[in-house]
């Protein structure tokens, strides 16, 4: 009998159909439910993609104004919850807060362990609702404040920077975050997708789904990307030393962070929509000095490795001159991505079948104990 052959990583490996998105790395493009993400990142609000996402389709202004409302009403954090987070140390890091938020919120819900479709919708969009308050909290709390209220009267995204920056900014750095958050929403089976859809397989419950999510997308292969990129840009320092850097950095065989994807192997469709947002908010906020570091980086990773951003690569430096700390730029992108989880949670279960996959055995040959 010949071996069987190993995916590493399951690479190139199909392990199920979705009909949520399509990632199509020979034309360079994603869809959400056949939409274009660039149309939708043009012409939606991050709170109508989330619609899309969960049920479909585009929602009518009805359906709109009857998710907005549920979604406003349960922006807040309880005292007790706050309390909780609060007591973590310090030096958590947000993600770690962040996950632990989610699994107190399941430990209280009665209904965790329904998992019909409507039991799960409703906490898909609570979950929706209150990580921006849970994100500003982390943010906040670094600076040695409090958190301030969630306001209804403020659409998803200018809610969120106003939750952590405590001030509403201009009309371009909210578009530029909301086309941030729509581009982060969805990726078919990636790894923290996946890791999803693995827990759900089990009939676990959502909470339990997206926590692991959490942990996965926390990873710097994966979400953690965003971060990394920033501290390569603190490393670096200006753009005339990009080249030199670089070259003793692939000399010194490290990963270059928000570089490479998976899938893409011609470029991250979603990078040329996040590059304009970067751009316009570097214009913005006297960022010349960083756009010209990107390039610089940029270009030279494509000459000495042929490798492309992903949407790692602009995200990181443009919520840094939003004004967001580096150590919740990829909670930002849990924020966003709960969407595409827990959609991804529900198709899951319409047609569960336990994930477990199979291994080929490497260890000792069997033997006799001789010792106990
Ligand atoms: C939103 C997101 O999650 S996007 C991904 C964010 N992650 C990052 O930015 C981390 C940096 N990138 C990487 O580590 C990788 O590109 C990954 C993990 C994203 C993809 O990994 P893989 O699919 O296994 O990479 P792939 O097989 O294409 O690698 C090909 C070669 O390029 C190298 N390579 C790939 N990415 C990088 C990188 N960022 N820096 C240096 N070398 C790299 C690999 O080491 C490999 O070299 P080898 O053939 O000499 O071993
Ligand atoms: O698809 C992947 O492997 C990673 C990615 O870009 C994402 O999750 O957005």
């Amino acid at each position: 009998m010949s071996a069987p052959t190993i995916h590493k990583g399951l690479s190139g490996v199909v392990v199920d159909t979705t009909g949520v998105s399509m990632v199509n790395p020979d034309t360079n493009s994603l869809t959400y439910r056949g939409y274009p993400v660039q149309d939708l990142a043009a012409h939606c609000g991050f709170e109508e993609v989330a619609y899309l996402l969960w049920h479909g389709e585009l929602p009518t202004p009805a359906q709109l104004a009857e998710q907005n409302q549920a979604e406003r009403a349960q922006r807040g954090l309880p005292v007790e919850l706050v309390m909780t987070l609060l007591s973590l140390p310090e030096t958590a890091h947000p993600m770690d807060t962040l996950r632990t938020a989610v699994s107190i919120i399941g430990a209280n819900d009665p209904a965790e362990d329904d998992n019909s479709p409507e039991a799960n919708q409703a906490k898909a969009l609570r979950l929706f609702a209150v990580l921006p308050s849970v994100v500003a909290l982390t943010q906040r709390r670094r600076h040695g404040l409090l958190p301030l209220p969630p306001r209804d009267d403020l659409g998803y995204a200018e809610n969120f920077l106003y939750l952590t920056l405590g001030a509403v900014p201009e009309p371009v750095i909210v578009r530029a975050f909301e086309t941030s958050l729509i581009l982060y929403a969805e990726h078919s089976f990636n790894a923290s997708t996946f890791t999803s859809r693995v827990v759900t397989s089990t009939l676990s419950d959502l909470y339990s789904a997206v926590t692991a999510a959490i942990g996965a997308l926390k990873g710097p292969l994966h979400g953690g990307a965003n971060e990394a990129v920033m501290a390569t840009f603190e490393e670096i320092g200006v753009a005339d030393k990009a080249e030199a850097w670089l070259t003793k950095a692939l000399a010194d065989k490290r990963k270059i962070m928000g570089f490479g994807h998976r899938v893409y192997k011609k470029g991250d469709s979603r990078v040329p929509t996040m590059r304009q947002a970067l751009q316009e908010v570097a214009e913005l906020r006297d960022g010349h000095e960083l756009l010209d570091l990107y390039e610089a980086l940029a270009q030279a990773m494509h000459t000495a490795k042929g490798l492309h951003p992903n949407l790692d690569y602009p995200a990181g430096p443009a919520y840094h001159l939003m004004g967001f700390d580096t150590p919740v730029f990829t909670p930002i992108f849990v924020a966003a991505r709960i969407t595409g989880w827990t959609a991804h949670i529900t198709e899951q279960l319409a047609a569960n079948s336990l994930i477990r996959p199979s291994s080929t055995y490497s260890g000792k040959p069997q033997r006799a104990i001789t010792r106990c």
